[in-house]
C-alpha cells in the first residue's frame, strides 16, 4: 500500500494539479498502536517513540507523499527525490512537538491497567515519550507553509497507520455551515488497506442538503481474492532480489538525523516532561489542540457505513 502512494500520484492525472500548497491545508501521517511496551520497555526506553517510529517509518511515508515525480521508478531515482524532500526540511524545534507518556487505566483490563512506568524494565521516573506529534515544513515551491503533522504512539485507542491529506476549504460556499467540511483523501496502510476520498454530496432523496460521503476503495472489497503481502514479506522479498527502493540510503539517513537530532538532544538535555495520557485513549488532548492550531479540522460529524453491496 505504501508503494501505491507512488502509483496513485504519478500514474494518474487527476491528483497532480491539486497536490500542492494551493489546495492542500495539511497532511497528517499517523501510526497508532493499541498496546504498550509489553515488557520491552527497557529496550524502548533508550530510544523513545521519535527514534522508534517517527524518524524512520513516518518520515519515509511522508517523503513518498511529498516528493516530486522521479525520473524513473528505479530505486536510485526514487531515493534521490526522497533526499531532496529531506534537504528542504529544517531541524524540528521543541515548540513544534507535543510529547506524551501513557499511564495505566484503572478501569482497563489486563495490560491496560499498567502505565509505561509500571513496566519493570523501565527505569524509575523515566521521561521517555511513548507518544509524539510533530509539525514539519518542507520549504520548497510545492509545499511551503503546509504543515506535515507526524503523530505516533503506543497504548492508544486503535491500531492504525494512515496518511490523511486535508484539502483547503471550498471558497464561496453557497450551501451553508453544514457543508463547510473539509475534503480529505485518506490512504489507510493498516489494518484493512483502503483509500477513500471524503467529499460533500447531495443527501439522497428529495432533500438538497449536502452530506459528508466518500469515494471508497477498500482493498478487500475491490480485490477480494488477492492475498495482500505483509509489509515485512515485501521487504524480505526486496532483500532477496536486491531491490533497494524501500531501504534508506546513507545520505537519506544522514538527512533524517539532521532533522531530528537537535530536537532529541533538547528533549533529553532538558529532561522534558511528557504529558500523561491514559492507556487506550487517543493520546494527550494537547496534541489535538496543537494540530487544530496548525489548521487541522476535525468535524466530528463524518459517519461511515460500509457498503451493503449492490442491489440488483
Ligand atoms: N473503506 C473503509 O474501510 C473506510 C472506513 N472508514 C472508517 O470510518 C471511520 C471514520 O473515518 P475517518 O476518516 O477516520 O473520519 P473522522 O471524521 O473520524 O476523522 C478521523 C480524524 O480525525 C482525528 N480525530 C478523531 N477524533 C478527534 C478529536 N476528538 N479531536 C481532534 N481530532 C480527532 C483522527 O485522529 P487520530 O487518527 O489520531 O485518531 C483522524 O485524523 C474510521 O474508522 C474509518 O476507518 C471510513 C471510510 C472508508
Ligand atoms: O520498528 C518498529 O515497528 C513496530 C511496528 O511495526 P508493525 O509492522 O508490527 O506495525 C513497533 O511496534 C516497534 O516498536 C518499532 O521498533
Amino acid at each position: 500500500m505504501v508503494q501505491n502512494l507512488m502509483v496513485m500520484r504519478f500514474a494518474n492525472t487527476v491528483l497532480q494539479p491539486i497536490w500542492n500548497r494551493n489546495n492542500i491545508a495539511n497532511v497528517v501521517v499517523t501510526f497508532k498502536e493499541p498496546f504498550g511496551t509489553m515488557g520491552r520497555g527497557g529496550y524502548f526506553d533508550e530510544f523513545g517513540i521519535i527514534r522508534d517510529i517517527m524518524q524512520n517509518h513516518l518520515l519515509q511515508v511522508m517523503c513518498l507523499a511529498a516528493m516530486e515525480k522521479p525520473a524513473t521508478n528505479s530505486s536510485e531515482d526514487i531515493r534521490n527525490e526522497k533526499v531532496k524532500v529531506l534537504k528542504s526540511i529544517r531541524p524540528i524545534q521543541l515548540e513544534d512537538v507535543v510529547l506524551g507518556q501513557y499511564a495505566g487505566n484503572p478501569l482497563g483490563q489486563g495490560d491496560a491497567k499498567l502505565g509505561y512506568l509500571d513496566d519493570e524494565t523501565v527505569p524509575k521516573g523515566s521521561r521517555t515519550p511513548t507518544y509524539a506529534l510533530a509539525a514539519l515544513y518542507i520549504r520548497n515551491e510545492r509545499w511551503d507553509g503546509v504543515p506535515f503533522i507526524l503523530k505516533c504512539g503506543k497504548a492508544l485507542n486503535e491500531r492504525k497507520a494512515e496518511v490523511r491529506i486535508q484539502f483547503k476549504d471550498t471558497p464561496g460556499n453557497i450551501f451553508g455551515e453544514k457543508s463547510a467540511r473539509r475534503n480529505e483523501l485518506v490512504i489507510r496502510l493498516q489494518p484493512n488497506e483502503a483509500m477513500y476520498m471524503k467529499l460533500m454530496m447531495k443527501q439522497p432523496g428529495m432533500s438538497f442538503e449536502p452530506v459528508e460521503s466518500e469515494l471508497d476503495l477498500t482493498y478487500t472489497a475491490r480485490y477480494g481474492d488477492i492475498t495482500l503481502p505483509d509489509a515485512y514479506e515485501r521487504l524480505i522479498l526486496d532483500t532477496l532480489s536486491g531491490t533497494q527502493a524501500h531501504f534508506v540510503r546513507s545520505d537519506e539517513l544522514a538527512e533524517a538525523w539532521r532533522i531530528f537530532t537537535p530536537l532529541l538532544h533538547r528533549i533529553e538535555g532538558e529532561n522534558v516532561e511528557p504529558i500523561k495520557y491514559t492507556y487506550g485513549t487517543r493520546g494527550p488532548k494537547e496534541a489535538d489542540e496543537f494540530a487544530a492550531k496548525l489548521g487541522f479540522m476535525y468535524s466530528q460529524t463524518y459517519k461511515w457505513t460500509p457498503s451493503p453491496g449492490p442491489r440488483l
